[in-house]
């Protein structure tokens, strides 16, 4: 029989054997893991659990919060606040950070979350996911604010994903490369089935929300065209479509399977640089993409470069297979 490698045991190998991560990060790591498995557990339990439907309230964005937003927020918070290694939180569902309140032990890193990814798709039973990025406290700095949240994406220390779909799956990069575990419900155990996943360069797949079409910019419009002329047109190869509308589902595809995902800046709320959120979504999503060979950007520069000047900032996103994101932002920078 082939020998299952647990999540924990990935990770203390990666700790002792490799050094690749400090043992306050792998404890970190355990404890989010632990808090996606009872996300999962309330997802799966849907209508029988209470958790479907919206929670009546709005989050800072101004978006209405389902009562799986709030109880995925709630989950983290409460799991990572005892978990010893942390200074503060920030999540998509909070207006502000959570400083780790003087009652628990205190700890050096920075968590950012999307508690619940793919909020419409809950209450019908399509994938959905939690997306988290750490950071480092910066040195020297006394207490924590959120100026201390501040850094670009190339400074996370960890990043993942857990999808909740027909199976519960969590992505994870630590800056050497991109490795998935699948949840065992009966063990109660995340188990190692992927290793040094791959994005192809190369695709046939796009995805995007194509009801925005009328609002897109030149660049985008004019990708998107192109693919759909097919071999007719000027890529000379078909094109298939997908768009799940839960950035996880997206990405995990796209990380299986090659394409490239794109919620570009529109002019619906032309103030507004995208729709999705840089920190707790663009930031870790970039580094997995980036991990696995594929790419990402904004239209014009790499996401992970980008220096937030806000919590909540928004983003433009195009990424996934490296030669069709370098030829959209080719298309910008034209
Ligand atoms: O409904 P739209 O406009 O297609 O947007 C879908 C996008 O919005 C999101 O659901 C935003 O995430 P939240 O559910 O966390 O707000 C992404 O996961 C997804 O890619
Ligand atoms: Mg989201
Ligand atoms: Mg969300």
């Amino acid at each position: 029989m082939t020998q299952r490698i647990s999540l924990t045991r990935y990770l203390v190998e990666q700790q002792r054997i490799r050094h690749h991560l400090l043992a306050e990060l792998r404890l970190l790591i355990e404890v989010v893991a632990r808090a996606c498995k009872g996300i999962s557990h309330a997802v799966t339990q849907g209508a029988l659990g209470g958790v479907l439907g919206s929670a009546g309230s709005e989050n800072v964005q101004g978006e209405v919060q389902k009562k799986l937003d709030i109880i995925a927020n709630e989950v983290l918070i409460e799991a990572n606040e005892w978990g010893g290694h942390l200074a503060a939180m920030a999540s998509e569902e909070m207006d502000g950070i959570y400083a780790v309140p003087n009652r628990f032990p205190q700890g050096e890193y920075l968590l950012l979350f999307d508690p619940l990814d793919g909020s419409s798709n809950i209450d019908v039973n399509v994938s959905i996911g939690t997306i988290f990025s750490v950071l480092q406290k910066p040195e020297g700095s006394t207490g924590v604010t959120e100026q201390d949240f501040l850094q670009p994406g190339s400074r996370q220390v960890a990043a993942g994903y857990c999808i909740y779909g027909p199976q519960t799956t969590l992505v994870l990069t630590l800056g050497h490369g991109v490795v998935m575990f699948t949840l065992d419900r009966e063990q109660g155990s995340f188990v190692l089935t992927g290793e040094d996943l791959r994005v192809p360069e190369d695709t046939r797949e796009f995805a995007i929300n194509m009801s925005n079409m009328r609002h897109w910019d030149a660049p985008v419009k004019r990708y998107v065209d192109e693919c759909l002329a097919g071999k007719e047109g000027p890529r000379g190869k078909d094109f298939n479509m997908r768009w799940i509308a839960s950035m996880v589902a997206d990405v995990h595809r796209i990380l299986t399977r090659g394409g490239i995902f794109m919620y570009p800046w529109d002019k619906r709320e032309p103030d507004k640089p995208g729709k999705l959120r840089l920190m707790y979504e663009a930031n870790p999503m970039s580094w997995i993409i980036e991990q696995a060979g594929g790419a990402a950007t904004n239209g014009r520069q790499r996401i992970l470069d980008i220096q937030p000047n806000g919590l909540h900032e928004r983003v433009s996103v195009i990424l996934g297979s490296r030669n069709e994101v370098e030829r959209v932002t080719q298309y910008h920078l034209n």
